[in-house]
């Protein structure tokens, strides 16, 4: 005997469902002091480690259930926990600047304790490897100054010096690869979590934001933002700090060991470098930004042509695409150019600083040891310290550029991040479960431009378990009621309650969880039928999906189309009939059990004959349930409890069918034109 256990647990809530109710817990301690109803037992966690090197801890407990009379379970289960929990971000700051950016990520790399021992200990062996590096010219001119002083009666230390000379170039790279190997999962990590935050704050956005944004466009912002976090965290660990610290070891060394006058041009070079770098990077992140801009309308473009293709081939537009596509792509080319110029500059100009200041530092060292006041040794000195130096000073301009197009890349993450709802959570959770829910709606107006009112003072009440209908002209309003229903938007003015609950009081997220929405036109995801199915609840067991699919008359045979249940649709030929479709979103709901279920023109754009099976459907799903219909053919919800008739925003007839015709109004009318217009249909047909 046994009764399907889930737990998930991610961050600090978490969710047992037992016997198929779901109750809320915060933390596994409270699951255990349930008692009467769940005791878990002997938890014991146990890691697992799967392939991709993720690992995730499951937690096998005994489990006694006694949820209710007549279904008593007993046995031991396992618990999943989600070993990939994500934190909260540290708030994003408003603008992009590198004195913003730095604390941001700083933040987000020093709350986890490994992350920031890894910090820690990439920073010391930065410092001992730039150390390791710069004891090789040291050792070299030691050597060059033993060997220059014939005659030499012991050559030993000299042949040591070289030696280790030779070798600490080796100890040095030897340290930078640990360094590189403890640094990369502090930076995957980081960009992970914003990556993740991200995703998670764009899809809690309200409706408004994500009709104004293209798809294309946000990935790419998503992409580029976790490019960026890794960028900035390599270019500030690996160059920016490492070059601080190896140019003022250098400029001490030089000022010690070979004379203030060439530490002084060493540092003078450093500064036009940096200078010139900076000056032409700042020019080069505008123009990175018109770059930019210009690919993500590119981009988002070409995936819009692709996701309307059937669109796209039905008007024959493929060619106006192309060149649509391909005038953005040359303006793209432009800006590029312009770009890659100013990058050449930046490298001409670095090249030219450096070798001028290679020049004079020679030609001082080599006059002075001509005068006798320096020997070969110290020359030998500034020389490797300089190559030493001029290394990463090389790639440090490299990196600054990828820094600034790294910052750039992160403002749009900021702005984002900062772009709030428009509609404000609420704290108050509507039972997800039971019974239909008590709907009422007091004088709705909404308009979703401030030039047009598209809700006039719409007032409509459901009791629980009472189904609803939305009749009326197109663009009378219907739809709109149901975005409300959803809270897609709020009202301008007027509320909306379910169990006396105000819509703005709800959690959105129980709100959501009670109400099952079956569309028009209902969008699969690249995925196999059951996992579409399962989207109506993704803890349900297979047993229960398939289950919901019989109850929307979804056949087997079609579950498994091609050959068993694993193909994805779209794949190997899995397309489904607009029919199979709405079963989809009937077996989801049926799978949600939601207390409030909305049909917007479920059968609308189905044959009769599959309509007629549909209803049917949902005539089983609704029992029980409030219901809200939108149509537009009448005779799919004649039967309803209270038919409310729209028109230019506003309820201009409402009561039974039977009501309704007899008072020979508007839908009245309507009825009549339908029924003759099926009555020539049938004509037409004999
Ligand atoms: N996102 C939007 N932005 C601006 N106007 C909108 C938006 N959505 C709908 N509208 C407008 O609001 C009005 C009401 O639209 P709604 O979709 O609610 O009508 P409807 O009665 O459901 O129509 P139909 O029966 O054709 O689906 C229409 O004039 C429509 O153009």
């Amino acid at each position: 005997m046994g009764s399907l256990m889930m737990l998930r647990i991610s961050g600090s809530s978490s969710m047992v469902t037992t016997l198929g109710k779901s109750v809320s817990l915060v933390t596994l301690r409270s699951i255990i002091r349930i008692g009467s109803k769940v005791q878990f037992s002997q938890c014991k966690k146990r890691r697992l480690q799967h392939h991709h090197h993720q690992r995730s801890s499951v937690l096998v407990c005994r489990v006694v259930a006694t949820a209710t009379a007549a279904a008593q379970g007993e046995g031991t289960f396992t618990v999943k926990q989600k070993g990939t929990t994500v934190q909260g971000l540290p708030p994003a700051p408003s603008e992009a600047s590198l004195t913003t950016v730095m604390p941001y990520l700083w933040s987000l790399a020093s709350s986890d304790t490994t992350l920031r021992w890894r910090l820690a200990a990439a920073l010391v062996l930065l410092v001992v490897s730039k150390a390791a590096g710069l004891a090789g010219p040291v050792l070299l001119k030691q050597a060059m100054d033993d060997l220059a002083q014939p005659p030499t009666l012991n050559a030993t230390p000299a042949l040591v010096a070289l030696i280790l000379a030779a070798l600490s170039k080796a100890v040095s790279a030897g340290l930078n690869e640990v360094r590189y190997i403890i640094f990369a999962p502090l930076g995957q990590a980081t960009a992970r979590r914003v990556g993740v935050q991200l995703l998670d704050h764009i899809l809690r956005l309200d409706l408004a934001f994500h009709l104004e944004r293209q798809t294309g466009a946000l990935s790419r912002i998503l992409d580029r933002a976790q490019r960026s976090v890794v960028n900035i965290f390599r270019a500030v660990v690996f160059t920016f700090i490492p070059t601080v610290v190896e140019l003022v070891l250098v400029c001490g060394l030089l000022a010690q060991k070979v004379s203030g006058m060439v530490a002084g041009i060493v540092l003078v070079t450093f500064t036009a470098y940096v200078a010139w770098t900076v000056h032409i990077t700042t020019q080069a992140a505008e123009s990175r930004k018109q770059v930019n801009k210009l690919e993500n309308l590119a981009t988002g473009k070409a995936v819009d042509a692709l996701l309307n293709y059937e669109t796209v081939v039905q008007f024959n537009n493929q060619k106006l695409e192309v060149e649509q596509y391909n005038s953005l792509l040359q303006g793209y080319q432009h800006a590029s150019l312009a770009s890659e110029r100013l990058s050449a500059a930046l490298n001409g100009g670095q090249a030219l600083i450096l070798a001028l200041g290679i020049a004079a530092v020679m030609s001082l060292a080599g006059l002075q040891v001509a005068q006798g006041t320096m020997t070969i040794g110290d020359l030998v000195l500034a020389n490797g310290l300089i190559l030493q130096l001029s290394g990463p000073l090389q790639f440090l301009g490299f990196l600054y550029r990828d820094l600034r197009q790294s910052q750039v890349d992160l403002e749009s993450l900021f702005t984002i991040l900062s772009t709030q709802s428009l509609l404000k959570d609420g704290t108050v959770a509507l039972q997800s479960t039971g019974k239909g829910v008590k709907l009422r709606a007091n004088n709705l107006r909404f308009s979703y431009t401030s030039s047009r009112e598209v809700l006039l003072g719409v007032s409509l009440s459901a009791e629980p378990g009472q189904s609803i209908a939305l009749v009326g002209a197109s663009g009378s309003g219907k739809s709109t009621i149901v975005k409300l229903l959803l809270r897609l938007y709020d009202p301008d003015s007027g509320s909306l309650f379910l169990d006396d609950h105000d819509l703005r009081s709800l959690s959105q997220e129980s709100l959501r969880n009670a109400v099952a929405v079956v569309p028009q036109d209902t969008v699969l995801f690249n995925d196999t039928i059951l996992h579409n199915i399962a989207y109506g609840r993704p803890s349900a067991t297979q047993e229960q999906v398939i289950q919901a699919a019989k109850q929307a008359r979804l056949h087997d045979a079609v579950l498994r189309m091609p050959d068993g249940y694993a193909t994805r649709v779209g794949e190997r030929g899995l397309k489904l009939s607009g029919g199979e479709k709405q079963r989809v979103a009937i077996a989801r709901a049926f799978l949600k059990g939601p207390r409030l279920l909305i049909c917007d023109e479920a059968t609308s754009a189905l044959d009769s004959g599959t309509e007629v099976a549909i209803l049917r459907s949902l005539k089983e799903l609704a029992a029980g349930r409030t219901c809200v219909f939108v149509a537009h053919r009448l005779s799919t919800i004649k039967h309803c409890d209270r038919i409310m008739v729209m028109d230019a925003g506003v309820v201009v007839e409402e009561g039974t069918h039977q009501e309704l015709i007899a008072k020979v109004g508007i839908y009245a009318h309507m009825w009549t034109l339908q029924e003759s217009e099926i009555q020539r249909t049938a004509a037409i047909k004999i």
